[in-house]
């Protein structure tokens, strides 16, 4: 059983000149249990779209998401929101990190948010820093960290309710080459440690190379490469 399955997405926006412009045509994607999807596709195909979609962000005017077979649109807001919370974890391209709260803070707010303890989200917090290798900088705030360092923050973050899937629009978008293999060979460790299924968003040929599948958005359709 796919832990998320999109079924018939359709979604179309008001276009720049005046047209409707369909970037979702009746598509279809199922995300299995710890595996790493990867969408590639031109710039401005709809891929952000299908992204926050799949992640109860954004409706789609037609189809549904399932998440084990339950429909998230069919849920309360506040129920999706919880749900967000609990089983999501979210990377962006620009991190939003919140710059007035250091890096152990910005990395608690979703376990607060869940209901964690101040000491329970802090210690969970401090653990992500040392494992990704920036202990040293928790006490730091964004604008205090190298782009490699925040980005790394934005995935503690979105790994601290334990998620079981995580998805990521251009996560290393704005890395150069070093710190684009130090995310990514986090990304793989957490795979494989804690059998999180990911879904990735990128325009860089290594990563759709080290993914289990591959599809490519075109024309508002996924196809498997
Ligand atoms: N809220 C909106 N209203 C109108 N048009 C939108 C809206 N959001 C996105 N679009 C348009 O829909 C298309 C798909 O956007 P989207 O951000 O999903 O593409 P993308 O494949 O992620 O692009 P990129 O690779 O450049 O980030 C683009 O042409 C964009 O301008």
């Amino acid at each position: 059983m796919p832990i998320l399955e999109a079924r018939d997405i359709t979604k179309t926006y008001n276009g720049r000149d005046g047209n409707p412009l369909t970037v979702l045509d009746n598509t279809s994607i199922a995300i299995e249990k710890g595996s790493i999807v990867t969408i590639v596709g031109a710039s401005g195909c709809g891929k952000s779209t299908l992204l926050h979609i799949l992640g109860g962000l954004d409706r789609p005017d037609s189809g549904t998401v399932l998440w084990q077979e339950e429909s998230i649109y069919d849920m309360g807001k506040e129920i999706l929101a919880k749900f967000r919370n609990k089983n999501l974890g979210f990377v962006f391209q620009f991190h939003h990190l919140l710059p007035e709260f250091t890096a152990v803070e910005n990395i608690m707010m979703p376990a607060l948010i869940g209901n964690a303890t101040e000491q329970q989200a802090k210690e969970k917090a401090l653990l992500l820093l040392r494992d990704f290798g920036i202990a040293d900088r928790a006490e730091h705030r964004p604008t205090q960290l190298s782009g490699g360092e925040q980005q790394r923050v934005a995935m503690a973050r979105a790994l601290i309710n334990d998620p079981d899937l995580i998805l990521a629009d251009e996560p290393t978008g704005n890395l150069d080459e070093r710190n684009t293999e130090i995310l990514l060979d986090l990304l793989y460790d957490i795979r494989r440690k804690k059998d999180v299924s990911i879904l990735l968003i990128t325009h860089e040929k290594n990563i759709a190379e080290r993914s289990d599948l591959v599809y490519e958005l075109s024309h508002g359709k996924l196809a498997e490469l």
